[in-house]
């Protein structure tokens, strides 16, 4: 596999050196996967979190095994999003998503949500507004004050339950070690991110992306363009393909990231990290893959359905976005964390 070069000096929000992109021939982005278990090593600690977060300053993505949450869980939440998706749809809409963005939480059928309308936010290109071939399952944490989860009633899935409020607590106890290591790795108190999420205002989306025909790729994606609107994104992808990110930052081109499989975390940095630290939020979207891996997934004319697991780690609602580091966003205006997801969520339903 030849490797080639994209080097840009002017796009990146991070640095005022050039920076260096690589790319396989196919076009896909290579960014480092780290073993996170070299953070509870403590000769190695420091250099991991020194890497952790130059990594993520440089491409706003990284990639981790020994993460924290075991293999059997993920193959567990994967097998558990795939029973629920093949339900007949009438199944599936005993526990519906409200047909507003409020709140966040129950099933989406295929058109119901539609990020296409915030492709455009903290971007300077206008992206075409495509709508999003998917379906999908929103979950927050039980203890959440505000608003209840709605799930499947026992008659249509009675795993659905157990095995997702199992995941979303692996995902937390994984998101506040992960928010350790990058508060030293920024240089911060080793508390200072984690104090910020104490409330479990964490959202857990299982999606599914029908198999869809080639053609309609032309007018449609799987997942339009976007940033996450909170602190990190822990996204766990089935091996089909098609996730991409923005590469340079505000381009309005993308190329494909790869990953190991189910079991290797993607991580990736939200809005309001970066408001905090100035981590780069990039945007990415879930199209038709690239050519490595487009023969694999094209039978005929259609493309293979594909799987994904989000947890997105979000800030209380309280806290506010006000700058941690001189790098972080400074607007004048400090939104609360919960001012600031009503804003971003506008719109997308
Ligand atoms: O399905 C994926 O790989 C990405 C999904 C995503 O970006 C999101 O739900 O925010
Ligand atoms: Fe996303």
């Amino acid at each position: 596999m030849d490797d080639f070069i994209y080097a840009d000096a002017s796009q990146s929000d991070m640095q005022s050196t050039t920076t260096i992109y690589q790319f396989t021939a196919q076009q896909s982005i290579m960014f480092p996967s780290l073993d996170f278990s070299h953070f509870h090593n403590p000769s190695q600690r420091e250099d991991f979190c020194r890497q952790f977060v130059s990594t993520l300053k440089e491409y706003g993505f990284v990639k981790l095994i020994s993460h924290g949450i075991p293999s059997t869980q993920i193959d567990q939440a994967f097998a558990a999003g795939r029973h629920f998706f093949q339900l007949p749809l009438e199944q599936k809409l005993k526990s519906p998503h409200p047909p507003t963005a409020h709140p966040h939480r129950g099933f989406s059928p295929v058109g119901l949500e539609n990020v296409g309308a915030v492709s455009d936010y903290g971007s300077s290109t206008k992206s075409p507004y495509l709508k999003d071939m998917k379906e999908s399952y929103d979950i927050g944490s039980e203890y959440d004050p505000l608003y209840k989860n709605i799930w499947p009633p026992a008659g249509v899935d009675g795993a659905f339950r157990p095995t997702f409020t199992s995941f979303f607590e692996a995902g937390y106890r994984t998101e506040l070690v992960i928010l350790k290591a990058l508060s030293i790795g920024l240089g911060l108190p080793e508390k200072t991110l984690g104090q910020l999420h104490a409330t479990q205002t964490n959202e857990l989306r299982i999606t599914h992306y029908p198999a869809v025909a080639r053609g309609d790729f032309a007018h449609s994606t799987r997942i339009a363009a976007h940033t996450d609107f909170g602190t990190i994104t822990l996204l766990f992808q089935d091996a089909v393909g098609g996730l991409q990110m923005e590469v340079p930052p505000h381009s309005g081109q993308f190329a494909d990231v790869e990953s190991e499989g189910p079991y290797e975390c993607i991580l990736n940095v939200g809005d309001c990290l970066q408001k905090w630290t100035g981590l780069h939020s990039a945007r990415h979207r879930v199209h038709l893959p690239g050519p490595s891996k487009e023969e694999q997934q094209i039978d005929g004319e259609m493309v293979q359905e594909r799987f994904s697991i989000a947890y997105f780690a979000k800030p209380d609602r309280a806290a506010v976005l006000r700058p941690l580091l001189e790098e972080g966003d400074s607007d004048g205006k400090y939104l609360t964390a919960n001012e600031f997801q009503h804003m971003r969520i506008a719109g997308t339903y």
